[in-house]
Order: C-alpha cells, then sequence, then structure tokens
C-alpha cells in the first residue's frame, strides 16, 4: 500500500528524524521497589536503543521487565539508577513540550468507556497543534464502522485500534505500543501491521512489546530479549536466528511416532518431538510435529524415506526451516 501523507505524512513541526538516529537510550538501567518490606530488582542493567525509522521488539516472558522498561522509557517510573534520555531528554523530568512528542498505546488503554471514539479521538486531537488528519486515520483503521459506539461496547480488538490512533493524533517522533496486535482479527491485524510499516518508512522510532514472536518475526529491526529484568540477547532477527548449523526438517505425522521407530532413527540424525506439540502417546487433533537434526547430505534424506517407510508413517507437512524467534526465546526461556 502506498504511504498516506494524512496519516504519515510530516511528523512533528521539527520533521522527522534521519532513518538511524538515536531516539531513545537506556543506560545500565536498574529498578527496584518496595513489595512486602523487602526490596524487589525488577530491572537489573538493561540497555536499549532504539532508532527513528526502526521497529525495536522488547519481548520477554512474563514477568521479565518488559512493562516496567517500557514505563521508565517514558518517564511514569524513575529508575533507581541508570540513565534514561527520550528525544535527548530525561523523560521524568521533561514537561509538555516532550509529552506531545511521543505516543503511547496502553494494552487496556486507559479510555472513558462512556465516550464514543469519534468523541474520544475528536478531543485527543484539540491537544495537539498539528493533529493527524483523523477521519482518515479512523478509516484506514476501520474504525468509522463502530465510531459511534460507546467504548464500553466495543470488543478489545476495536478497543486496541481506538487506542493506536489515540496514540498517533499528535503526529509523535516516537512510538510505544504495548501488544499492539492483542486481540485482533487477522484482517484488523493486517491494517496495523500496514500502518505500523508506513509509520517506520516515515522516520518514527516504533517501540513495541508483544507476546506473539512471529509478529516481532515479521515487524521488527532489531529485538531485546528480556529475562528477570536484564538483557538476555540482542539483535536483529536475522542475527538472533542466524546458526551455522543446516536447517532442521520438519514433519508432522498424524500419530505418535512409536517409541521402537525412535529407538530407530538413522544414524547421524535426531528426531524430537516439537516444542509446543505432544510427544509419544499424545498429539494435537492433526497430528504430532517432529523436527529432524543432522539432515546435511540428500542421502540422509533417502535414509529418513526409508525409516518413514519402515515404520509406516506418512509424514505432512513436511519442510526445512531455519531457526526462528521462538526457538530462540524457549532457549533462553527455562
Ligand atoms: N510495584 C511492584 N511491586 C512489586 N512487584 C512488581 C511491581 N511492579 C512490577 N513488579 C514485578 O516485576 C516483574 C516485572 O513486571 P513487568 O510487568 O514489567 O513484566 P512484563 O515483562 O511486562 O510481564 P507480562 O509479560 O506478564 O506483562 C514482575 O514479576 C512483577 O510482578
Amino acid at each position: 500500500m502506498p504511504a498516506d501523507p494524512a496519516v504519515t505524512g510530516h511528523l512533528h513541526a521539527q520533521g522527522p528524524a534521519p532513518t538511524g538516529d538515536v531516539q531513545l537510550q537506556l543506560t545500565d538501567v536498574h529498578h527496584s521497589v518496595r513489595s512486602r518490606g523487602s526490596t524487589v530488582e525488577i530491572l537489573r542493567g538493561v540497555e536499549l536503543t532504539a532508532r527513528a525509522g526502526q521497529v525495536t521488539a522488547l519481548l520477554g516472558p512474563n514477568g521479565a521487565g518488559k512493562t516496567t522498561t517500557l514505563m521508565v522509557a517514558q518517564g511514569l517510573e524513575r529508575p533507581t539508577s541508570g540513565t534514561v534520555r527520550l528525544l535527548d531528554q530525561d523523560p521524568w523530568r521533561a514537561g509538555a513540550d516532550l509529552r506531545s512528542r511521543v505516543g503511547v498505546m496502553l494494552q487496556d488503554g486507559g479510555m472513558p468507556l462512556a465516550a464514543t471514539p469519534e468523541r474520544l479521538l475528536r478531543h485527543v486531537c484539540t491537544l495537539y497543534r498539528d493533529p493527524v488528519d483523523m477521519p482518515r486515520l479512523m478509516e484506514r483503521l476501520g474504525i468509522d464502522e463502530f465510531a459511534r459506539r460507546d467504548i464500553r461496547r466495543l470488543s478489545g480488538g476495536q478497543r486496541q485500534r481506538v487506542s493506536l490512533a489515540a496514540a498517533l493524533a499528535g503526529r509523535p517522533q516516537v512510538i510505544f505500543l504495548d501488544e499492539p496486535s492483542a486481540g485482533l482479527d487477522p484482517v484488523s491485524r493486517q491494517l496495523v501491521f500496514e500502518l505500523i510499516r508506513e509509520l517506520r518508512a516515515s522516520g518514527m522510532a516504533i517501540i513495541l512489546t508483544t507476546h506473539l514472536l512471529d509478529d516481532a518475526q515479521r515487524l521488527a529491526d532489531h529485538v531485546v530479549l528480556l529475562r528477570q529484568g536484564r538483557v538476555v540477547r540482542r539483535g536483529t532477527v536475522s542475527e538472533l536466528t542466524s546458526t551455522s548449523e543446516a536447517p532442521a526438517l520438519h514433519f508432522r505425522v498424524d500419530r505418535a511416532v512409536p517409541s521402537v521407530a525412535l529407538d530407530e532413527v538413522p544414524a547421524g540424525l535426531t528426531v524430537q518431538a516439537e516444542p509446543g506439540h505432544s510427544s509419544a502417546g499424545g498429539g494435537t487433533p492433526t497430528g504430532s510435529s517432529y523436527v529432524v537434526h543432522g539432515a546435511q547430505r540428500p542421502s540422509d534424506l533417502e535414509a529418513l524415506a526409508a525409516w518413514w517407510t519402515r515404520h509406516d508413517l506418512m509424514p505432512t507437512d513436511l519442510h526445512l526451516a531455519r531457526r526462528s524467534l521462538e526457538d530462540v526465546f524457549l532457549e533462553v526461556t527455562p
């Protein structure tokens, strides 16, 4: 879809920052809170850089510290130590000028439930000197279909889209998106993805959290993986997923592979049940999934075909795949 100047044209009055400029920098950020008489360390030396014209994805298991990192980055929490620079300012001390250059989309939005999207979004636009063309943005996000319904009556996915529109109202230079595709149906998800890509192309720095690793894999230029308040991996998706190993071969069969077959796997190969899928004895309604490591030569595939034949296993969904972000995530998550 071509860029839509009504939505992503010029950004703030100062215009877009050159792609690659650092818009957010967290350096050695620690954050502790007092809880039930003791000190709980939530962030333990977080380093994070987000640049103009890039999507930075903050990933990690529940409780890893993603939301706390976003709060600190936005100036809603003051870190115990370390420095935060957002558009070259300390967000904890900054005033209204910085706030108008930063968009925030929260998971629950904090929206007035008795208002309609139309009224709310019109009101939000009055807070900015140079707001977006809101009717156009509402149309892009499919909000006009429910613009006159009370927010309390909207579905989760509809509220998400209103919350995104509100975050974009002031043409921010930096936007924080907490789980932007949570609760969206596939069509709405596609609309939101297209918009995020356009915003990136227009020079916005986008920082998002998500549990949907597939989304991060599709959208993110840079990934930061948090665990227990620490950054445990960082890099581009291809840096994180590249490996010198041969790609793994995945297959699905309509029943669990019997243990006698697993004992007779061809030499040099390993066959394992896929993480997240049931292994021997179980199976999803559509079968059981396995991954084969070590297949490097055509003769390995020949040996595998002979093994399937011997055990009367007909593989479906047969494909070779490199490591995914999910594999990296599972490696660092206990
Ligand atoms: N005010 C607080 N008092 C005590 N513990 C807190 C406080 N705020 C956060 N925590 C704890 O800090 C940890 C990190 O929380 P945070 O909400 O940042 O994680 P998260 O990565 O966003 O998790 P999720 O994916 O579940 O949303 C959690 O264990 C949480 O319980």
